[in-house]
């Protein structure tokens, strides 16, 4: 996105605001009026269970999918106060990170992972012979992996990354654009838990630094300290949400999943067992 599309931003409205979104898939309704408002600094989870929207919600700011037209005209989705946006700019202001994403790298043809990176300036899933890279881009691109601790990765291939660290470089190639929010789709799938401890971590450095987090996830454990917004999903519609102590008790967990919940405190994070 060009510089001059974040200096236009007002700042001064939510970072994000869906209005009553209804989408459909199929012949189904799976969201229905979900509403959202994200300021700017506002860390949140979006925690549900399998099946409860998590997918098509992301799918939804993505601008993969489209919502139901609302009977008043008004606009199911902003973004800084506006409706139209165009991709690319989108993708400048909230990076999207999910597995699909990472499967997408990791595949098939090989791709090195400076140029992974790099190649985000262009909304290219790697360098072509007409991309031209500045000098800027390249301190820039440094930048960002620093920022995940993955600068020792340059120079390998993608498909030989492990899980965890395909994933520090392809948060990395979001933040090239310096974007105000990352939306992070179950961010520690694939995380051993000593993995998974190191990887929140890092976030938490991307929370104290300007960008706000967006997490969605099955896994309460994944609720960084910095996160204190959490909204449970369920079957489409928010069944909570609010304050992460307020919202994460053991009776909206066990409605959120459909089963008995036990939810614990381990020191700044959550856990939750079945029963
Ligand atoms: N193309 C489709 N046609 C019909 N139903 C669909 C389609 N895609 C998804 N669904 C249904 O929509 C519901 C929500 O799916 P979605 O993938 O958004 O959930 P999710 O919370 O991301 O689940 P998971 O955590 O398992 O990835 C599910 O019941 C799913 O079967």
């Amino acid at each position: 996105m060009s510089p001059d599309t974040t200096h236009h931003l007002d700042t001064t409205v939510p970072l994000l605001e869906i209005h009553e979104a209804s989408v459909m898939r199929g012949e189904r309704l799976i969201l229905d009026r979900l509403s959202l408002r994200l300021a700017i600094g506002q860390h949140t989870a979006i925690l549900g269970a399998n099946g409860s929207g998590k997918s098509t919600l992301i799918r939804l700011i993505s601008r993969q999918l489209y919502p139901l037209a609302r009977r008043d005209g008004a606009p199911v989705m902003r973004v800084f106060g506006r409706d139209r946006w165009s991709v690319s700019e989108l993708r400048g202001l909230i990076g999207i990170v999910s597995p699909a994403v990472q499967l997408d790298y990791t595949s098939d043809s090989p791709l090195e992972v400076f140029d992974v990176v790099v190649s985000g300036f262009f909304a290219a899933r790697g360098l072509g012979l007409d991309h031209q890279v500045t000098a800027s881009m390249r301190e820039r691109e440094h930048q960002a992996l620093a920022q995940m601790e993955a600068s020792q990765l340059i120079g390998r291939e993608m498909a030989s990354l492990s899980t965890g660290e395909a994933r520090r470089v392809l948060i990395a190639r979001a933040l090239v654009h310096r974007p105000r929010a990352l939306l992070l789709d179950e961010p520690c799938a694939g995380l051993d838990p000593a993995s998974r401890r190191r990887f929140l971590e890092s976030l938490r450095q991307l929370a104290h630094h300007g960008t706000t987090l967006l997490l969605v996830t099955h896994h309460v454990e994944e609720i960084l300290p910095e996160i204190d917004h959490v909204l449970l999903l369920h079957d489409g519609k928010v069944l909570q949400e609010g304050s992460k102590n307020r919202v994460l008790t053991d009776e909206a967990l066990t409605a959120a999943f459909g089963m008995p919940m036990r939810l614990a405190r381990q020191g700044e994070y959550y856990a939750a067992d079945v029963g």
